[in-house]
């Protein structure tokens, strides 16, 4: 897989305080990764120093090859930022085209993408006055017009509504099936889920692990056993392996990392089960257990 984003040795500070510990990172062609990490990881320094607007301190970091900062590889680069605002008198399309020529493309390359991003009905209208949702796929077309090889999203559905979400990243998802990298960085990380071939998880500027959803969601050995009992909740919490307990109506809720032996013990000691089902943690946990250490 041709790479289009590699990230070694990262280190970057501000004055006394440490905001990338050395990372390294890396997207091929067609691949979309998650960077997930609480308030404070260090998402958006990374990501600020790959779209080249603060100056690379340690380490090195390169776009198709190229340095962030060097004309070539910004051509090579699409991004969408939640803070960027529009210039009050522009027009979508005016927009988009001006996106384009910056990029060195043809003005007449603004018109298939206003389309496939069903902006062509609004093409003519004052970006400011658009919605949220709107305001954001104008965004990703000005990304998408220069025809990038790796597209840098941070935290873009912010604020969209779930139908609006499912259009951009279906959009996303079109692009990066021909082949663009894309970096994303999102505090939902069920929804980096569904869209993330990778997910890196970021904390105190380092990182703290890299897979797939499937394998970091493996990693983390709880699971909860869901049932309908009869016990007494004090006999539930009791048996040997139950972590903790929690009751809604009818069913019982175990979380365990021994399901097979609290299973045993429940079968032979409950005759009021049913229902039963074992679940695995979901990709929320397995990132909260990772960064506390588990
Ligand atoms: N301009 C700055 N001056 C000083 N410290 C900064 C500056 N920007 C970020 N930091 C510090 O660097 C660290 C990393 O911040 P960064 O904004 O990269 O994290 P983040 O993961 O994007 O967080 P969030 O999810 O809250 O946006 C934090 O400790 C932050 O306080």
């Amino acid at each position: 897989m041709t790479t289009v984003l590699d990230v070694q040795g990262v280190r970057h500070r501000y004055g006394g305080t440490v905001a990338l510990d050395g990372v390294d990172l890396r997207v091929g062609a067609g691949e979309c990764v998650a960077l997930l990490g609480p308030n404070g990881a260090g998402k958006t320094t990374l990501v600020n120093l790959v779209v080249g607007l603060l100056a690379r301190q340690a380490g090195t970091i390169a776009i198709v090859g190229g340095d962030p900062r060097a004309a070539a590889s910004r051509r090579e680069l699409g991004v969408v930022q939640q803070s960027l605002g529009f210039p009050t008198t522009l027009k979508v399309r005016e927009l988009v085209v001006g996106a384009a020529v910056r990029a060195g493309r043809p003005r007449s390359a603004a018109g298939p993408v206003l389309a496939e991003l069903g902006l062509a009905e609004l093409a003519g209208r004052r970006a400011v006055k658009l919605s949220g949702g709107q305001r954001q796929r104008l965004q990703l077309a000005m990304a998408l017009v220069g025809d990038p090889a790796l597209l840098v999203l941070d935290e873009p559905t912010v604020g969209l509504d779930v139908a609006a979400r499912r259009s951009f990243w279906g959009i996303v998802a079109a692009r990066c099936a021909r082949g663009v990298g894309v970096l994303v960085t999102t505090h939902l990380i069920e929804e980096s889920a569904g869209v993330a071939d990778r997910v890196v998880v970021v904390d105190k500027g380092r990182v703290l692990a890299s897979g797939t959803p499937d394998e970091l969601v493996a990693v983390l050995p709880d699971r909860t056993i869901v049932a309908t009992s009869s016990l007494e909740d004090s006999v539930l919490a009791g048996v040997p392996g139950v972590l903790s307990m929690t009751r809604e109506g009818r069913w019982v809720r175990l979380r365990t990392r021994e399901p097979e032996a609290v299973l045993r013990v429940l079968l032979a000691a409950d005759p009021g089960l049913g229902d039963l089902r074992v679940e695995q943690a979901g990709l929320e946990e397995a990132v909260v257990s990772i960064g506390a250490g588990v």
